[in-house]
């Protein structure tokens, strides 16, 4: 049994289905990467697997539990995090006080262990701990988004274009970061991302879509070397 199962899913918006029939699964410690043109629907899957859209069919279970319609605050509880593309911190408060909004619904006894812990993967957020958010530059925010994500201690962490907006060299300081998540501390992560070619490098799984339909899911090294999907799709 998987991580994270994913059967027969189908998401979308109020009437409309924006992806269909989807099925994956993400193994403890896989880096699955979710690909696709603009506009194929992988930021939509995402949120539907965090409870944020509409659910036109299928199951979601994590952890061998059927999570399919519980709301996005229960599957962050049971240690699933979302870091949406856009709007993930707030831009008129400090970044301590994004941090503890991020964890203001954990026991409170526990914020400053897990702090510490967080502080310790992302040394550099301490240089701006006082300052706004919207004084940050993109990789700035970039990094305490993901420092509210594991604030939350969560065993597979969801990231939507984390590397959206960033320059080549930050983006790839985020790919190695994710690496080492996985490597130091035994995250899943899984990834959706426009820099098809880097993060299938990184991957382990894959899953392409293209007009929120599945063209293709397996390892990851295999769409890379498949020229008419790769070729087509990805723009590689
Ligand atoms: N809130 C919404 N209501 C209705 N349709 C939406 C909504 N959000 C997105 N869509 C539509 O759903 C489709 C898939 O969008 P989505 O953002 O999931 O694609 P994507 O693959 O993540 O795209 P990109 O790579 O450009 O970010 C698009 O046609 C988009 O216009």
């Amino acid at each position: 049994m998987g991580l994270l199962v994913v059967e027969n899913l189908s998401v979308g918006y109020e009437k409309m289905e924006i992806v269909s029939g989807v099925n994956f699964t993400v193994e403890k410690e896989e880096i699955f990467v979710i690909v696709g043109p603009n506009g194929s629907g992988k930021s939509t899957l995402l949120k539907g697997l965090f409870g944020l859209v509409r659910i036109f069919g299928g199951r979601v279970i994590l952890g061998g539990r059927d999570i399919t319609h519980l709301p996005p605050y229960k599957r962050s509880l049971l240690g699933l995090s979302y870091l949406p593309q856009l709007g993930n911190t707030f831009e008129s408060l400090t970044v301590w006080e994004n941090l503890v909004l991020a964890a203001h619904d954990l026991p409170r006894d526990e914020f400053t262990g897990r702090l510490e812990n967080v502080l310790e993967i992302l040394p550099d957020i301490k240089r701006f701990m006082n300052r706004k958010v919207h004084t940050l530059s993109g990789g700035e925010r970039q990094m305490l988004a993901l420092a509210m994500g594991l604030l939350r201690n969560p065993f597979l962490l969801m990231m939507d274009e984390p590397t959206a907006a960033l320059s080549p060299k930050l983006a790839s300081r985020v790919f190695q970061q994710v690496l080492e998540l996985r490597k130091n501390h035994g995250l899943s992560i899984l990834l959706v991302e426009q820099n098809a070619l880097k993060a299938l490098e990184i991957g382990d799984k894959a899953l392409l879509l293209v007009s929120g339909q599945p063209k293709f899911y397996g390892p990851a090294q295999d769409l890379l070397k498949s020229e008419e999907l790769a070729r087509l799709y990805l723009g590689v």
